[in-house]
């Protein structure tokens, strides 16, 4: 192809979107995290996931999760509705597809509040659209004393959480950050950092060919 033809076909590509993964054990504070990015944040979407878990006393069906039960859960993973999805705590949890393809398709970053397994998934299908975090507790204490303070679970299930958390925690060199959520102030700014700086990411600027070009332009008129 001649380089002009390439160079015009690749000015004509729309600006893909962001996908930003946010993993953690459970009760670190990611979803806290997650859920203030989505109110401050213009231009990024929550993708919603589907889970077989019951629904918390605090939960919104359709806002946190779409709770849904095991037989529809294994029609929508055998007819590929969904874009990754795994087996946690016991429950099984996925991504729906088609709101994160048309988010992207449509310029928008998307927010993903999901596990390793999902990240992995997301990776090997998208790897430069994807930008992943991981965060950490301050401690072992804190992250027991978070999960009783949010007070949504049984004593067996928070033992179940504790138990899994090590095996979750060591996929942290897989991610792209990682925040030790010590204070949310501070772990927010910083996940909004992250955020931007990514989004200034020449690969993530598919608009400024067309802005350069202008430029380009502006100066050829004023030299000429
Ligand atoms: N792979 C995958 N993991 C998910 C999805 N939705 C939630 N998870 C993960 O499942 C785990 C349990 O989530 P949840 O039951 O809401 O408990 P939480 O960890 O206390 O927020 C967390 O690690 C979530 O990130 C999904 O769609 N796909
Ligand atoms: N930096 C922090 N300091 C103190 N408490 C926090 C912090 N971040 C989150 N929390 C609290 O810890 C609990 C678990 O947070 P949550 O966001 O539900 O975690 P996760 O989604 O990772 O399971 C919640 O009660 C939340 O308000």
């Amino acid at each position: 192809m001649p380089a002009e033809a390439a160079s015009s076909q690749h000015r004509s590509i729309a600006r893909r979107g962001i996908m930003l993964v946010v993993s953690s054990p459970s009760g670190a504070g990611k979803t806290t995290l997650t859920r203030n990015l989505i109110e401050q944040e213009k231009h990024i979407t929550l993708s919603v996931s589907v889970t077989t878990r019951p629904r918390r006393p605090s939960e919104i069906d359709g806002v946190h999760y779409h709770f849904i039960s095991k037989r529809r859960f294994d029609i929508m993973r055998d007819s590929a509705e969904l874009l990754e999805w795994a087996e946690v705590h016991g429950n099984c949890y996925g991504t729906p597809r088609e709101p994160v393809e048309q988010a992207l398709a449509a310029g928008r970053d998307v927010l993903f509040d999901i596990d390793w397994q999902g990240t992995r998934q997301l990776y090997d299908a998208m790897r430069d659209d994807v930008v992943s975090v991981f965060v950490l507790p301050p401690s072992a204490a804190e992250l027991k004393a978070r999960l009783e303070r949010r007070a949504e679970d049984s004593d067996e299930i928070i033992v179940k959480r504790l138990r899994n958390a090590a095996e979750e925690i060591a996929h942290w060199p897989e991610y792209d950050y990682v925040l030790v959520n010590r204070d949310l102030d501070k772990s927010f700014l910083r996940l909004r950092s992250i955020l931007t700086a990514e989004r200034l990411k020449r690969v993530h600027r598919a608009d400024m060919e067309s802005f350069v070009e202008g430029l380009l332009d502006g100066l050829r008129e004023i030299t000429a």
